[in-house]
């Protein structure tokens, strides 16, 4: 069974770093002393064991499933139940099923936090999980374009609808700064901001475009990027300050 704070990381659209938000919150939240299990919901999208490198599947024990330790938090992902890249070829009710069996029958262990990485958008899983965890929170992730802020609100909107409380508003891919210069607003300026206000919330967190690495890649990890580093260390301690022991479910 799944205890702690649990914290839906939900989005409008798909792309605007919502699984990169989970792993870096996930990550800093248990560099702070937390017990944290993660697990990526995105069945169809699944992500998170590529953007963590994870090689090492789960094991079962009395058909249980003991789920992936990686570095200091717990992880599982669809990914690591298939072979390759295989894509999943399910229906809604399969994946309500597949949810369930993450939540009952994973041995999670006490933990204090556990951030879910959901798919974008307001599809069957975004309601399966108001059913099936009335007390989860919500942190919805949104760059500042005006598109992926106008598709974020009605996220927001379905949370409210269904008594999830939102926690507030990650705003992803806010500017970039090139080496020694000021900062640009590529996605344009406020989305973040207009999309926490219009549903009665803060914006937690304002997270830059990361420049890519000799591979191309852009490096958006923690573990990686000081400055990164900085953002969700801070994020991480004012959500630990936000959630007290009385909030830990
Ligand atoms: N701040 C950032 N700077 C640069 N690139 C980023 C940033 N955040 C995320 N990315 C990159 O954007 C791409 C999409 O990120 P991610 O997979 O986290 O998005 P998502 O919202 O979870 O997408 P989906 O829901 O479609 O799976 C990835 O390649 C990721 O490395």
């Amino acid at each position: 069974m799944l205890n702690g704070n649990i914290i839906a990381i939900t989005s409008g659209k798909g792309g605007v770093g919502k699984s990169t938000v989970a792993v870096n919150l996930a990550l800093s939240l248990a560099d702070l002393g937390k017990k944290v299990a993660l697990i990526d919901l995105d069945i169809y999208g699944y992500s998170i064991p590529k953007i963590l490198n994870i090689e090492s599947k789960p094991k079962t024990m009395n058909n249980k499933i003991i789920p992936v330790g990686h570095e200091n938090i717990t992880v599982m992902s669809m990914g690591f139940l298939l072979k390759g890249n295989e894509p999943v070829v399910w229906r809604g009710p399969m994946i309500g099923k597949m949810v369930g069996h993450f939540f009952d029958e994973v041995i999670w262990g006490k933990q204090d936090f556990v951030i879910l990485d959901l798919p974008p958008g307001t599809g069957d899983m975004a309601l399966d999980l108001h059913q099936k965890l009335p007390q989860c929170q919500e942190i919805i992730v949104t760059t500042p374009h005006p598109n992926a802020v106008h598709v974020a609100e009605r996220t927001g909107i379905m949370a409210k609808q269904t008594n999830h409380t939102i926690l507030g508003v990650i705003e992803n891919m806010s500017y970039f700064t090139p080496d020694g210069m000021e900062k640009y607003f590529i996605f344009g300026q406020g989305g973040g901001k207009k999309l926490a206000t219009n549903l009665g919330t803060d914006v937690l967190a304002s997270i830059p475009l990361a420049s890519p690495q000799e591979n191309g890649e852009p490096s958006v990890l923690i573990t990686d990027e000081p400055e990164l580093k900085n953002i969700y260390q801070s994020l991480a301690k004012d959500l630990i300050n936000k959630l007290t022991p009385e909030t830990i479910q």
